[in-house]
């Protein structure tokens, strides 16, 4: 694992945005693997701006999206067709941006089907993450199995807790998402890590001790061979061993 660490988020947005800006320029039919939350909505901001300022060229380039809430409605204004819609789409037309329905009659059916176009239409060149605060990826919470594909994951009452910020309510905050899973993750050829703010601080401790476990997720990085991490130092702490893996 390579591991930058940066002054803050804004820092951590340009890197990441400049990082996805040259594998679109060397491969302009590159494949991207997108997140939503918190984490990854500067890096948009910044791909935006480098789109209108520096002419970087999508239109070949197709996206995947790592999760949706099940059954809360696409337009809703927190599901995550209207946040990628919002902070992305709608300022950068791409060849083709995918993302689960979390709406589908038949959820299964839709993870089959979502496990079978990262197979055909993917994988991913570049697959960006986020890390919950309990080491998740994707909805991949604790426990989840390495071997994991698209599935519908139930959220533990702490990523439910950490998102009511964007509801208005707890209770508002789905308590299922369909995922990637994680071998699904693994599939990308490159993994680009995104960790920013104290909240995240002792997830990041955990990750840079290099032990892998399925009770920590993001542990299972170290199994990938091509992965950067790009942290800010309210999150990273310097006495940390990062030699693992
Ligand atoms: O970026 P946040 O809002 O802290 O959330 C952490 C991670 O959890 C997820 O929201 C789960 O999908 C990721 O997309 C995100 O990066």
């Amino acid at each position: 694992m390579k591991v930058k660490v940066v002054k803050d988020y804004e820092e951590m947005s340009q890197e990441a945005a400049y990082f996805l800006e040259d594998e679109v320029k060397n491969n302009p039919a590159s494949k991207l693997g997108l997140a939503t939350g918190g984490t990854p909505r500067g890096t948009y901001h910044h791909l935006v701006k480098g789109y209108r300022e520096r002419g970087v060229d999508y239109s070949q380039v197709t996206t995947f999206n790592l999760d949706e809430y099940v059954n809360l409605p696409r337009n809703h204004e927190q599901s995550y067709h209207t946040f990628m819609e919002k902070h992305l789409f709608s300022h950068i037309p791409f060849h083709a941006t995918y993302l689960p329905n979390g709406q589908a009659e038949d959820l299964e059916a839709e993870c089959a089907a979502y496990e079978k176009l990262i197979e055909t239409e993917g994988p991913p060149d570049v697959q960006l993450l986020g890390i919950g605060e309990n080491g998740h990826i994707g909805f991949n919470e604790p426990g989840a199995s390495f071997g994991s594909t698209t599935h519908i994951a139930e959220l533990t009452d702490t990523t439910r807790q950490a998102n009511a910020r964007f509801f208005s309510s707890l209770e508002e905050v789905p308590k299922q998402a369909i995922t990637m899973g994680i071998s699904s993750i693994l599939k990308s050829k490159k993994i680009l890590l995104l960790v920013s703010g104290s909240a995240k601080e002792a997830a990041i401790e955990r990750l840079l001790t290099g032990e892998v476990d399925e009770g920590f997720p993001a542990s299972v990085l170290y199994r990938h061979a091509d992965v950067t991490l790009i942290v800010d130092e309210d999150a990273y702490r310097k006495d940390v061993d990062e030699s693992g893996g």
